[in-house]
């Protein structure tokens, strides 16, 4: 039946074997959703009992354990995008739409707020959202809410990045430009921002993403310039790319193009067996190096000459 308000949050419920869970729910996240939660699923229906399959049947792909992945969406057909797009992958022949049905907002603000939790970067930078009190240890606090652009903190990609600028902060007196680019909602650009980096330029080719990124800078009192892609312009010190693997094959050149004298590269959003494929695309300009590693994702970095 077709959403009479086509702008109600949806959530997309898929059933899969517990070895796919983490495959699915990244895809999920890849695929923009605005929060992903799973449960052990139950065998009380009928639908139900033929997707966990038949004793002596031999087990499913995914194992026999099924799970349910919930993911919220901001409407029915990003929804339902997102899940033939799931479905479509060679890993999701044991994935399963179980349901796509809207949620109410007030549930939504509920599940927001029990499902994100301050995330450590490092002991003492922690990522909080409004409406929890910091940790004691946090000796550095950026406030972040989840919204409908990428980037809350939950996810490896984005945790890995954050702390390599934290351990890095002795170098941020030589962030005198910095280029954050895929800002999603500019948790990277602020980070830098909060550790002392300055003249940030957030860029991203989705215009929710630019329009997080002044907010969430707002909110945390530092500054930046969010704008499309366009506006990285000339050479900065450091520049971060947390996309995937085959956006920054593509974008190597431009990439590098940007990079000053000295200046350092990070990119995320490549899974460990695509490190040799990045290294290759960048060869050309820049030795990369895996620098970190989370739950089957790499930071890669590299620095120029
Ligand atoms: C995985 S999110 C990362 C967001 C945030 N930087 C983080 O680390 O959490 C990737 C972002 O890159 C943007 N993006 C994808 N392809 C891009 C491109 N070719 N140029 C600029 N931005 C791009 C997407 O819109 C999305 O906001």
């Amino acid at each position: 039946m077709s959403d009479p308000n086509p702008a109600t949050l949806h959530e997309l419920l898929l059933i899969c074997g517990e070895d796919d869970v983490e495959t699915v729910s990244d895809a999920l996240m890849e695929l923009d959703a605005l929060a992903v939660s799973v449960e052990d699923a139950d065998a009380d229906t009928d639908a139900e009992k033929a997707l966990f399959g038949e004793p002596g049947m031999p087990a499913p792909r995914g194992g026999w354990q099924r799970s349910v992945v919930k993911a919220l969406f901001p409407n029915e057909a990003e929804a339902t995008e997102c899940a033939t797009l799931i479905l479509a992958q060679d890993w999701a022949q044991d994935v399963h739409v179980q349901a796509i049905q809207a949620v109410a907002e007030q549930d939504w603000v509920r599940l927001t707020q029990s499902q994100f939790q301050p995330v450590e970067i490092t002991p003492e930078f922690w990522i909080v959202p409004s409406w929890h009190q910091a940790p004691p240890q946090a000796r550095q606090i950026m406030r972040l809410d989840p919204g409908l652009a990428f980037g809350t903190g939950t996810h490896p990609t984005t945790r890995m990045c954050l702390r390599w600028i934290a351990r890095h902060q002795d170098l941020a007196p030589t962030w005198q430009r910095v280029l954050d680019y895929g800002c999603g909602s500019g948790i990277l650009a602020i980070g830098a921002a909060l550790h002392g980096a300055q003249n940030i330029d957030a860029v991203d080719i989705d215009p929710a993403a630019i329009i997080a990124s002044k907010a969430n800078a707002e909110a945390n009192q530092v500054t930046l310039r969010a704008a499309l892609p366009d506006a990285a312009q000339g050479e900065y010190p450091l520049v971060m790319a947390n996309i995937l693997a085959t956006p920054l094959k593509l974008l190597a050149p431009l990439l590098c193009a940007h990079l000053a004298p000295g200046a350092h590269l990070i990119l995320a959003g490549i899974l460990e067996r695509q490190a040799d494929e990045l290294k290759e695309a960048y060869a050309p300009w820049l030795k990369l190096e895996v620098s970190d590693s989370e739950e089957g994702w790499i930071l890669m970095s590299a620095q120029r000459i």
